[in-house]
């Protein structure tokens, strides 16, 4: 069933939602849903030809890590999957025809505009298939994955060491472009299409999926290194790898730390540093390994009253929460008074 979500708020677009009928009934049961669409209030991007990757987005001023770049309302949001009915394959090409059918005389023809490298027979298909990305699930009973376009996003290149990322944010319908990284006026603004896992696999394996999934060679800072570096760099991939995959898995080691004293009072700021290390050099930000080492190292210098540090741990977590959940989950408190959080002299 198609849903065209309607914005109470005046000129704003409203997105085309291919969903069961009950996802519908969820969202508008949620309280703050729909929220309104609070875009940034200067200019932050140019849209310009990058020579060998068709279009690009340029950083318009200065940013700094953590500033919202974009943010804006999909043309359309599909399902990420569509079965396929008696077997016939045809029906998804339909389904998706159907879907942008729907989409407003105007943004249907700049949907049209976005780049296809796939050269399908469907075009509709094959832009969808080169720029849509992904939500996760919405509420409601639908345990599947969706997917949205944008007409902006869609014009982000794609770096294994990006300088924003993108989130969805579900109450204002919209997705997120946050800096991660300071980004300089005129320099071009990089995501990474790769899952939290692929971006941490060998050059290799990414150059593979990403020729497969959208059809071109990346030459990223890090996919361009020469041969004896590129092999560290796929070293301490592998290492962060390692770590993501077992988060969590060793319960709260900065409580442990804090009541066993025969561990050395740095124990858990030097096993921290390496991952925070091996982060920084890759230029990943896999929000789960950022989130958990930043809030260790932080709390660490806390309990050690180590203030300069914790207000930089904590700085950190901020662009990360600014950047995955638009909201600071209250760390920007503890980058003002660090003493006023709980870890404070807990190991002094
Ligand atoms: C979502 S679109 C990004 C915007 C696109 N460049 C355009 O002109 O609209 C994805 C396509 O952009 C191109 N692209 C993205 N990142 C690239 C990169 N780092 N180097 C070369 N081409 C890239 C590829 O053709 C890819 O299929």
């Amino acid at each position: 069933m198609s849903i065209p979500l309607p914005s109470p708020y005046t000129n704003e677009l409203s997105s085309l939602c291919v969903a069961p009928s009950e996802t519908r009934t969820a969202l508008f049961a949620m309280d703050d849903f729909p929220a309104p669409l609070e875009t940034p209030f200067y200019t932050t991007y140019t849209i310009r030809d990058v020579p060998g990757a068709g279009k690009g987005m340029f950083a318009a001023k200065d940013l700094a890590s953590g500033d919202l770049i974009l943010r804006e309302r999909p043309v359309v949001v599909i399902p990420e999957i569509i079965p396929t009915v008696n077997g016939d394959a045809s029906h998804a090409s339909q389904f998706l025809a159907l879907a942008v059918q729907n989409v407003p005389p105007k943004e249907k023809e700049a949907f049209l505009q976005l780049h296809d490298c796939k050269n399908f027979p469907d075009k509709v298909k094959g832009i969808i298939d080169t720029n849509a990305m992904n939500i996760g699930r919405l509420p409601g009973p639908f345990e599947g994955s969706f997917a949205g376009v944008a007409l902006g996003l869609s014009r982000i290149n794609h770096s294994c060491t990006p300088n924003a990322i993108c989130t969805w944010h579900t109450p204002s319908f919209t997705f997120n472009i946050t800096a991660i990284k300071p980004i300089k006026a005129g320099e071009q603004i990089f995501i990474s299409y790769l899952t939290q896992n692929e971006i941490l696999k060998p050059r290799a394996a990414r150059i593979k999926t990403l020729q497969d999934k959208y059809a071109f060679t990346c030459k990223c800072s890090s996919c361009s290194l020469p041969k004896k570096e590129s092999k560290s760099s796929d070293g301490r991939r592998a290492f962060l790898l390692a770590v993501q995959e077992k988060l969590g898995s060793g319960g709260n080691e900065v409580e442990a730390w804090i009541k066993d004293r025969t561990l050395p009072d740095d124990h858990v700021i030097k096993r921290s540093s390496l991952v925070i290390e091996s982060m920084e050099r890759e230029g990943v930000f896999n929000y789960g390994l950022w989130r958990y080492y930043y809030a260790m190292v932080c709390k660490a210098h806390c309990a050690l009253k180590n203030e300069l540090q914790a207000r930089e741990g904590a700085e950190k977590i901020v662009v990360g929460m600014l950047a995955k959940h638009t909201t600071d989950g209250g760390w920007s408190k503890v980058v003002a008074r660090p003493q006023e959080s709980n870890w404070w002299g807990l190991r002094a």
